[in-house]
């Protein structure tokens, strides 16, 4: 059943038990809200002006390095497109089980799918989320209902492509190689685009159940926004940091293709979803990466006797496989590929 399913169905007062996920006991020492996560300005980092380009650029190579996560502003998606796209995915939740049904998907590589948790069938504990997840580039895929939610998927993915591309350019930038190389090395023209919409309802005991548990994603980056409720969490120098974004900005996260590629040198961030007893959290991450057919390997221009390849190469698609088919867990996937 969706969690959604659950908290309406019930006037619930606790969570049932195969929520409550087991605590960790270093957790409760670390968390700290006065840290500055890193803020990238894309009007700077794609302007004419060589001086101001290069400042961003050194800024996101840094952000990537030191944080795998890092705030962007002035990216030209406007807000009215982002509250529609919320609009219109909660509009699907709110279609009934029964027809919700219908986008189930029966394997992991569907390209239509929605339910709950992450995958149910290896969990231990069940999380506090519901899901919808598209398969939305090279092809588009979507589900056809409600009517519109397509259209408003589509325009939104295009958009949050094109701004991928022009950091994936700068981050080409500022690993000292020519801009296009990352496009061309993971094939981005046919690159992998996966949308995907957390919805996490009101929980009574917000302590004790976990929206997303630690992980990394998969992919190059992740652009990722939310309905103006907080819950991620991202793994700093050893702290969880709460994450609250400036108004109209994307929240930004390297994936482990990204750790692949650069042979560790950007790292991918471990990060969480807690959840609140008010109201519903809505997070909507595009997660771009390479082809599905592209073996990852590290970049012979970053390997170095000091630095010999530390990752096994392995094409996309069996890599989401992986990642999908085991319990989602800090960086569990990426090292089953470390050498
Ligand atoms: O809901 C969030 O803030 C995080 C979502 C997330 O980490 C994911 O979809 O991979
Ligand atoms: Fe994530």
């Amino acid at each position: 059943m969706s969690v959604k399913g659950l908290v309406e169905s019930n006037s619930l007062s606790s969570i049932p038990s195969k929520y409550v996920c087991p605590p960790i006991p270093e957790d409760s020492v670390c968390y700290e809200s006065d840290i500055v996560i890193p803020t990238i300005d894309f009007s700077k980092l794609t302007s004419c002006d060589p001086r101001e380009r290069s400042e961003a650029t050194q800024l996101l190579g840094d952000s990537c390095r030191d944080w795998g996560f890092f705030f962007l502003i002035n990216h030209g998606v406007s807000e009215a497109m982002m509250d529609e796209v919320f609009r219109g995915c909660e509009s699907f939740f709110n279609l009934t089980e029964e027809e919700k049904k219908e986008f189930e998907g029966r394997s992991l590589m569907d390209p239509i799918r929605c339910g709950t948790s992450f995958n149910p069938d290896v969990e231990k504990s069940l999380f506090w989320r519901d899901y919808l997840k598209l398969l939305v580039h090279p092809r588009f895929h979507a589900p056809s209902k409600p009517p519109g939610l397509s259209e408003i998927i589509e325009e939104y993915c295009k958009k949050s492509r094109q701004v991928t591309e022009e950091l994936l350019k700068g981050v080409s930038r500022s690993l000292g190689v020519e801009e296009n190389y990352i496009h061309e090395k993971m094939n981005v023209r046919l690159g992998t685009q996966v949308f995907v919409v957390n919805y996490y309802p009101p929980c009574p005991s917000p302590e004790l159940a976990k929206g997303l548990p630690e992980h990394t994603d998969h992919g190059l980056l992740t652009l990722l926004i939310q309905n103006d409720l907080d819950g991620l969490q991202v793994h700093h120098d050893g702290k969880w940091v709460p994450v609250c974004p400036p108004p109209n900005s994307f929240m930004i996260n390297t994936g482990d293709h990204m750790e692949i590629l650069t042979n560790g040198k950007y790292k991918s961030v471990v990060h969480r979803a807690m959840v609140n007893n008010r109201a519903t959290r809505i997070s909507v991450g595009t997660a771009h990466g390479p082809s599905l057919d592209t073996v990852v390997n590290p970049s012979s221009e970053l390997i170095t006797e000091a630095h010999p390849p530390a990752y096994r190469g392995i094409t996309y698609k069996d890599y989401l496989l992986l990642q999908q088919s085991n319990p989602l867990h800090a960086k569990s996937c990426l090292d089953r590929i470390r050498i």
